[in-house]
């Protein structure tokens, strides 16, 4: 990809910011990209998408009948378009689910509704299939393939979403008919949340305790017909339904499943780890059930890496139309001269808005290399006979996961809120696009694993790790994100120094390490302190996670992060380098000062210059990135066919496009048709009566 290939920017209010930034945004936006093929595949499909009608974009309130109608009819559309290459199926794993992404993440930027559609009901399940199924689940995954089917994922069911443990529904084996019979015994194991099952899907992958004459084997994945293709009617024996209104999303038809002694062939069972034979022995390639849940559900982690990435897209998209926004709009001057500041200007405003975008610039470049590291773990574990080999490798990703995707959706989730704000009441338009942004990405806390819980699986790794080092044995960390803790003992020693210097990275790593260590060993003594005084073990370690465990994960996923990203801006000319090292000390510092008690109840510091450091340093930050804060805004930024937002395009015309948008507003100057209802009786003319006085 040249940066040729890259359009300019139209010329506009923004050129005087755009004017300040001492770096070539192009260059950057292809380093923020990654992968040139990736890129050139979003590009080919927006280009596409920008010119049929059926994707063109509006910023009009329709109804959730219209909108899951425009989402189904979108999906169909899109599956028909096939933006991948056409040897797709025979391209390696890694580079294939690559591919798959980066369109994923295309089509999520400016249909999320579509994308979610496809993601659940397409590339998740031909995922499920291809990891978890064998050759004799070829047809579905062909039927997937061939976009013959739309599926769903059933997990959820109506009291248990984080308990997976707990889920009710069963599939039990029928020797003389050589099927499974699912069953809901009640409506509390109903399945619900499923997308696409509310209306569209044919068929589920439904999670079920398999159970062979009495005996629970635990919980298992079948593919399992719903609807008849050619009518969309249910199956007998089955009730499915929508789930009803939502507050986003709109175009995503989430539904509930209840099935009645449904019968399926053994055959659908994804018998990849475990397997019942014709005469109904439970077959499994581990030797402990607990471990075929964790292959079974590690495979939903790909779907987390997804809401990653689609997550700091949004993020991008905010800080995008906040900050282009605050260089446009003009509030206030100085001693009564005319001249008015942009609102950029402000430091409060600055405080407010930068530290986002830097949390965008480390969080797109953490993602965009994350992702390699987990596709090769994938890889390696699907291709594996031995699985249990690369127990420790999976561990680990999964740990990083489970702190990552808290960490990413819940920064958006605060970003886009901050930014609304920040563009004062046209924020509150919907054609800013930020509520939408909002209302969309919020479920994202919740979705693939609520996120105070996936939280918890991080820290338990982490916990691990350190009692194997107390215990003698080795930190289980093949990606070495752990690894700084077998230097515990030095790591505990060190104390601020007023010659420490937060604009050094290394430092502020030191800093990451020193408080993760830190919380690590207070939570474990905490947690020894619980048992010894008859606690559980679950009960301990729930009394730990306040002010222990959740911020031993958050710290964590930042060092992870940062970590990447210092690693591969490493690789970087000078000029970009420089102005993104800034970026990752200002995210650094940022965190930081949000946990700077810590350092204090630890003895790492003592009296007030330390945080007074930490304060100044982003404070100075703030005003030295802004002459190039527009430059990298654009470097990140999608095309405005996808940002959409009338306040944060790339031409800064906002006050034309206010305009346009106050009246292409349908009937906003019409008198309403219900006028005569409202009217009040005897009311005043004002035009007729002049005041007596
Ligand atoms: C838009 C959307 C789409 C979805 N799509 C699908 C889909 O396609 N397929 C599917 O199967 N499901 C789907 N889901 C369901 C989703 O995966 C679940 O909602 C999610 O796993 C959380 O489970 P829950 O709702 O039961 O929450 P709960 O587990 O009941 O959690 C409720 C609250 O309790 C807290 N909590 C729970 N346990 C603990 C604990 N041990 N310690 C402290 N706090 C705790 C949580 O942090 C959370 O805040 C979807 C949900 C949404 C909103």
């Amino acid at each position: 990809m040249s940066e040729a290939l890259i359009e300019d920017l139209p010329s506009g209010p923004l050129d005087e910011y755009r004017k300040q930034s001492n770096f070539n945004w192009k260059s950057m936006k292809i380093f923020f990209e990654e992968d040139v093929e990736c890129l050139g595949i979003k590009m080919r499909m927006w280009n596409i998408l920008s010119k049929d009608p059926l994707f063109s974009r509006s910023h009009t309130v329709q109804t959730t009948e219209e909108m899951k109608k425009l989402a189904a009819k979108r999906l169909r559309r899109y599956l028909q378009y096939n933006f991948f290459p056409s040897d797709i199926s025979s391209i390696p794993y890694k580079k294939r689910l690559r591919l798959m992404m980066a369109v994923n993440e295309g089509l999520a930027l400016a249909f999320p509704d579509v994308s979610l559609k496809h993601a659940v009901g397409v590339a998740l399940v031909k995922n499920t299939l291809a990891t978890l199924g064998t050759e004799r689940h070829e047809h579905f995954l062909e039927a997937m393939w061939d976009g013959k089917a739309i599926a769903c994922i059933a997990l959820t069911e109506v009291a248990h979403g984080s308990n997976t443990k707990q889920m009710k529904t069963t599939a039990t084996f029928d020797k003389r008919t050589q099927e499974f019979v699912i069953h809901t015994p009640d409506f509390q194991a109903a399945k619900c949340w499923s997308g696409n099952l509310g209306k569209t899907s044919t068929l589920a992958i439904l999670f079920a305790q398999l159970i062979i004459d009495d005996q629970n084997f635990g919980l298992h994945a079948f593919v399992v017909p719903i609807r008849d293709p050619r009518t969309l009617l249910p199956y007998p024996g089955i009730t499915v339904g929508d789930m009803g209104e939502k507050i986003g999303f709109h175009g995503l038809d989430n539904g509930f499943l209840i099935l009645k002694n449904y019968r399926i062939p053994r055959e659908n069972l994804l018998n990849r780890t475990a397997d019942v034979t014709t005469e109904g022995e439970y077959e499994s390639s581990f030797s402990e059930p607990g471990k075929i849940l964790g292959a079974a559900l590690e495979n939903l982690s790909l779907a987390r890496v997804g809401i990653m990435q689609g997550s700091v897209n949004y993020l991008i998209n905010a800080v995008t139309i906040a900050i282009r926004y605050g260089a446009v709009r003009k509030q206030f001057s100085d001693n009564g001269n005319d001249t008015e500041f942009s609102i950029i200007e402000y430091p409060l405003h600055q405080w407010r808005l930068f530290p986002h975008v830097a949390s965008a610039v480390v969080l797109k470049v953490f993602i965009n290399f994350f992702t390699q590291d987990y596709l090769d773990a994938v890889e390696l574990s699907n291709t594996s006979d031995r699985l249990e080999e690369v127990n420790y490798l999976v561990s680990e990703i999964h740990s990083i996961i489970c702190c990552a995707k808290p960490l990413i959706t819940w920064t958006t989730q605060h970003a886009i809120q901050e930014c609304r704000e920040a563009c004062g009441g046209h924020g509150y338009l919907k054609a800013a696009g930020l509520g939408d942004l909002r209302n969309d990405h919020d479920p994202t806390v919740t979705y693939e694993g609520d996120n105070n819980v996936l939280q918890q699986q991080a820290s338990n790794w982490l916990l691990k790790q350190w009692h194997n080092l107390s215990t003698g044995k080795k930190i289980e960390s093949p990606l070495l994100t752990a690894q700084f803790l077998a230097n515990h003992a030095q790591i505990k020693k060190r104390k601020y120094r007023k010659a420490d210097d937060f604009r050094n990275p290394k430092y502020i790593m030191d800093c990451y390490e020193w408080l993760i260590t830190y919380i690590i060993e207070d939570t474990a003594s905490t947690i020894q302190n619980f048992l010894s005084r008859g606690y559980s073990k679950f009960s301990a370690k729930n009394h730990v996670q306040v002010y222990r465990s959740c911020i031993m994960s958050k710290a964590y996923a930042e060092l992870n992060a940062l970590r990447h990203f210092w690693r591969k801006i490493s690789e970087l000319p000078s000029d970009l380098r420089t102005v993104l090292t800034n970026f990752g000390i200002l995210y650094g510092v940022f965190n930081i000062d949000s946990r700077i008690s810590y350092f204090y109840q630890g003895g790492y510091c003592e009296g007030p210059h330390m945080v007074h450091e930490v304060k100044q340093t982003i404070l100075d930050l703030c005003g030295e990135l802004k002459p190039n804060i527009l430059g990298v805004v654009d470097a990140l930024s999608p095309p405005d066919y996808i940002l959409n937002s009338i306040l944060g395009r790339s031409d800064g015309k906002i006050y034309e496009e206010l305009e346009k948008s106050f009246f292409n507003n349908q009937g906003n100057s019409d008198r309403p048709n219900w006028w005569s209802e409202v009217i009040i009786e005897n009311a005043p003319d004002f035009t007729h009566r002049r005041s007596k006085l």
